[in-house]
């Protein structure tokens, strides 16, 4: 039984339009997602795909105009607001987007102890800024006193000292030199190895798969396929969805291929195919509704014409 599970997901807000028309926009749709102990699934797609609000809704922690729906559960329970307080910052723990979410007015070294869970707090906090390559002195400092990448390597100590069972991790690496990324991903590996299940939030393709078991590939608060880390290889062939294959063929070490083939001018009803006006393969039917997710090959598709 996977650990976290997360089945037909929606989340949708309500916003005020001008005259006080309530207006409801969704951001996730009927998504879905699993995560095995010891897995590690990276969550990649383009700014504004909903990977940051899928991490708040498994953590109870979005605002209060989104309505939630679907089923989530984490190790056979399901996830209600009373049990998520109960297991976050013990049982699953989060490296938030924003260093803002350091507390100001605390020193650094005290807010990592403050997460340890078993073992001696400074003994962990050293350790934890020895494998992220943050000097001792650094403990001492407030989190106005640091750099964004320094900000970000105190996150990922505070979440990774709780010795949670489930890490979920949103863009922990922007800011920080190339080294300490390579160190960082390499610690996640070696907690997946010992058993912590990750999702590993990104818009960095490669960055995912360098750790990766398994890709969700996100776009417009859905995923469109999950696949793999395996099957991004050669010109994709083993991949399901066209967004998925466009996104691994557009990196440098493949040449930033742009697809072949013209992008349909099908006018794309609301409820349509997500990806259906960018894509070359599109058809009447994905103009008129978003495909279900399927199985297809060890994997998810939402695409007719996958293969
Ligand atoms: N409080 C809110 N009210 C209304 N819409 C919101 C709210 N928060 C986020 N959104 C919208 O939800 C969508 C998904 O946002 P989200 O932050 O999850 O994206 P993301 O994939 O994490 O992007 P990034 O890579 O830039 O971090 C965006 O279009 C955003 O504008
Ligand atoms: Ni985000």
């Amino acid at each position: 039984m996977a650990l976290l599970e997360v089945r037909e997901l929606s989340v949708t807000f309500t916003q005020y339009d001008r005259g006080l028309r309530r207006k409801k926009v969704p951001v996730i749709r009927d998504l879905s997602l699993s995560v095995e102990r010891g897995e590690i699934v990276a969550v990649v797609g383009a700014s504004g795909s909903g990977k940051s609000l899928l991490a708040h809704a498994i953590l109870g922690i979005l605002p209060r105009n989104a309505a939630v729906e679907g089923y989530m559960e984490f190790d056979g329970q399901p996830l209600t607001a009373s049990t998520i307080r109960k297991l976050r910052g013990r049982r699953i723990a989060f490296v938030p987007q924003s260093v803002q979410s350091l507390d100001p007015l605390m020193r650094v070294g005290r807010q990592v102890q403050q997460a340890v869970r078993a073992g001696d707090p400074a003994e962990e906090q050293r350790q934890a800024f020895a494998r992220y390559g943050l000097a001792p002195q650094t403990a001492k400092r407030y989190p106005f006193q640091l750099s964004g990448g320094m900000a970000r390597r105190v996150l990922v100590s505070i979440a990774t000292v709780s010795g949670a069972e489930l890490l979920i991790a949103d863009e922990p690496t922007p800011g920080m030199d190339p080294l300490v990324v390579q160190e960082t991903l390499r610690a996640f590996k070696s907690f997946a190895e010992s058993g912590t299940a990750i999702v590993f939030i990104t818009h960095d393709l490669e960055a995912a798969l360098s750790i990766a078991d398994k890709v969700a590939v996100f776009h417009a608060g859905s995923s469109l396929e999950v696949a793999r880390a395996a099957d991004f290889e050669g010109a994709g062939e083993r991949l399901r969805h066209p967004y998925s294959r466009a996104l691994w063929l557009a990196l440098p070490q493949n040449g930033f291929v742009v697809p072949a083939g013209e992008p349909s001018d099908l006018p794309v009803a609301a409820d349509g195919c997500l990806h259906a006006s960018h894509c070359a393969m599109a058809a009447v039917e994905c103009s008129k509704a978003a495909p279900k997710p399927r199985v297809l090959r060890d994997g998810m598709v939402r695409c007719y014409h996958a293969t």
